[in-house]
């Protein structure tokens, strides 16, 4: 039942097992609200003694008064044990849930990112994961626990009187039959709304990421058309899907009330006929109203826990994904790297990569090169298990990366891609992030070294000023700096650089090319360049045109062929000559 309850609920098996337990202690609690109702039937049934034998009422005050503290502690009792068992696991679960996706999060190949739409992934880590909180912590436990102690009450009463449990119990089927069978058309306006509301965030999400964009293009207005286009629907969607709960969720509730006139109705005409005791009547009118409270908050929460369904399906939908695995252990007996006729597709039918085979050797710099589009990212990304290949190897010192752990293998690599990732912390954290631990030493040295030291000693607070979101408070040239110093600092065996001096000025670019070469030393260097300059010195080209390799060898066999290298390395010499008007 555990492991049905997991999938269903999309829950760790220890939510699981607190989910029972919070039905267990819901369950116990429901009947222990007919507590209170023996209390009171047991002390007017002992005043009612007392008045036809002509005793005293107040003896027997003290038992009584006993019995009802007692009944009070017991409830005290029962409810906390409810309370922690409903909202402490709840919260407990509901932590391990976001760690799970996070973790879960971590292990998925790019691929995974690449096809969904991150304000999706922010609503359901946020938005998602709240909801599914409120909705263990205050309704499913509840529901459960309802159908079980309405079914035990209802037995009790149809022990007692058969006619008057018929009189309270008649309404709870209808009422349950009709919230319950609203459930297509309440799943229906539901599922629209929570649609209209991720399409706002969606839309908003977009227009914070791009808002240098949208003024740059002049298109604010057409982008606030386009929000409060999709404001509109989400705020009739809203209306729709409450009134579609409303309309069915209070009819049910009224129908319940009902049965109060029946239970009094035929409790009055059986007292009448002298075939129910007025004691009896009195508690089966209590035990109504204890039976209906509860019910009514249940009916409310059924139209919740339909709603529930699409979250916990985008929970599930993490979760449930294959995550890059492998072994921990990797040792590998050099750094080479080598592609073993690889291919690859972003999307199926796609292909960006197609049999696809070289070796960047250890102490060897390979640069990649080719036109654009030609798939010389691709690879880089490929050697460090960013994705997993669709055909053929990708080898790290003779090991498939396919087959390592993706963060064991990230140890061994350093990387200074295009776009640079900068968080929202100190120029010092930002550059340590290379290597945990390092010192502030360490940190000023790698920042030395990659010519940096003079522009972050200029900022307002040195190495402690505090980065914006993703560096947008430094230059191009700058950001990439930073992360050239982060791989400086991490001192990986294997380097892979994208461009890496792209955004420098000239006395910059000659100044990290220097700093670089004393790092790449003995390393296994795998370099895209676009300007020819950049990879004269390299020890092996390889040519990467539509997917394909299409040459390799030194820069001067290339140069020797009539080729792409020797085509590109020409075209851009002749550019070098370029210039405005
Ligand atoms: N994340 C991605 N999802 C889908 N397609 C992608 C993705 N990244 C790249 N592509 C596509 O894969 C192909 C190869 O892209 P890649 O970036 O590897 O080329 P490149 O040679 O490095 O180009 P450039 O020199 O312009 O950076 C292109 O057609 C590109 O549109």
């Amino acid at each position: 039942m555990t492991k049905k309850l997991q999938h269903v609920f999309a829950l760790s098996e220890k939510g699981a097992k607190d989910l029972v337990k919070a039905v267990i202690w819901c369950f116990v609690c429901n009947l222990s609200l007919m507590l209170p109702v023996g209390a009171v039937l047991f002390t007017a049934q002992h005043l009612l003694d007392a008045m036809e034998t002509g005793g005293s009422p107040m003896e027997g005050f003290w038992i009584y008064t006993g019995f009802a503290l007692a009944v009070l502690v017991l409830l005290f009792v029962l409810h906390w044990f409810q309370y922690a068992s409903l909202y402490l696991a709840t919260y407990k679960e509901s932590a391990s849930r976001r760690v799970s996706l996070a973790e879960t999060l971590r292990r998925l190949p790019l691929s995974f990112f690449g096809n969904r739409d991150l304000s999706d992934l922010t609503s359901t880590m946020i938005a998602d994961c709240s909801s599914l909180d409120q909705m263990f912590s205050h309704y499913v436990p509840q529901l459960f626990a309802s159908v079980f102690s309405t079914l035990v009450i209802g037995v009790a009463m149809f022990v007692c009187d058969w006619r008057m449990a018929l009189a309270i119990l008649w309404v709870v089927p209808a009422a349950v039959l009709l919230t319950a069978g609203s459930r297509k058309i309440q799943d229906s306006f539901g599922t629209k709304n929570i649609l209209n509301k991720r399409a706002v965030a969606d839309c908003i999400q977009e227009g914070l990421e791009t808002i240098r964009d949208i003024k740059a293009c002049s298109r604010q207005d057409a982008y606030m058309e386009k929000l409060e286009k999709k404001l509109a629907a989400m705020e009739k969607g809203s209306i729709r899907s409450e009134l579609a709960t409303g309309v069915f969720v209070c009819s049910a509730q009224a129908f319940l009330r009902l049965g109060l006139a029946t239970t009094i109705l035929t409790g009055g005409a059986l007292l009448a006929a002298g075939k129910l005791s007025f004691l009896y009547f009195l508690g089966f009118l209590f035990a109504a109203a204890r039976l209906y409270d509860p019910l009514g908050l249940v009916l409310q929460n059924i139209a919740a826990t339909f709603n529930a369904k699409l979250q916990i399906e985008r929970m599930r939908s993490i979760l449930e994904q294959p995550v890059q695995k492998g072994t921990e252990e990797f040792t590998p007996k050099n750094y080479d790297i080598t592609f073993d006729h690889v291919s690859f597709a972003y999307r199926e039918g796609d292909g960006v990569l197609e049999d696809v085979s070289f070796t960047a050797k250890q102490g060897e710099v390979t640069a990649l090169i080719g036109p654009s589009g030609g798939g010389k990212s691709t690879a880089c990304k490929l050697a460090a298990r960013f994705w997993d290949v669709t055909g053929g190897k990708v080898l790290l010192g003779g090991t498939d990366v396919s087959t390592v752990d993706p963060e064991t293998l990230l140890r061994s690599y350093s990387m200074v891609f295009q776009d640079v990732v900068l968080f929202r912390d100190t120029v010092m954290e930002n550059i340590r992030l290379g290597r945990r631990g390092a010192s502030d030493e360490e940190v000023i040295a790698a920042a030395r070294a990659a010519r940096c030291d003079e522009f972050i000693r200029e900022l307002p607070r040195g190495y402690q000023t505090m980065i914006g979101e993703n560096g947008s408070t430094l230059s191009g040239g700058e950001r990439q700096r930073i992360s050239i110093a982060r791989a400086l600092l991490k001192d990986a065996p294997v380097i892979l650089l994208d461009e890496a001096t792209a955004s420098l000025d000239v006395e910059n670019e000659s100044a990290v090319q220097e700093a670089l070469s004393r790092l790449l030393a003995g390393k296994t260097v795998l370099v895209i360049a676009h300007r020819m300059r950049t990879v004269e010195a390299a020890d092996k080209i390889v040519v990467l045109s539509e997917g394909r390799v299409t040459e390799q060898g030194t820069p001067s066999e290339l140069m020797k062929q009539s080729g792409l290298f020797r085509h590109m390395v020409e075209l851009q010499r002749q550019s070098a000559g370029w210039k405005l008007k």
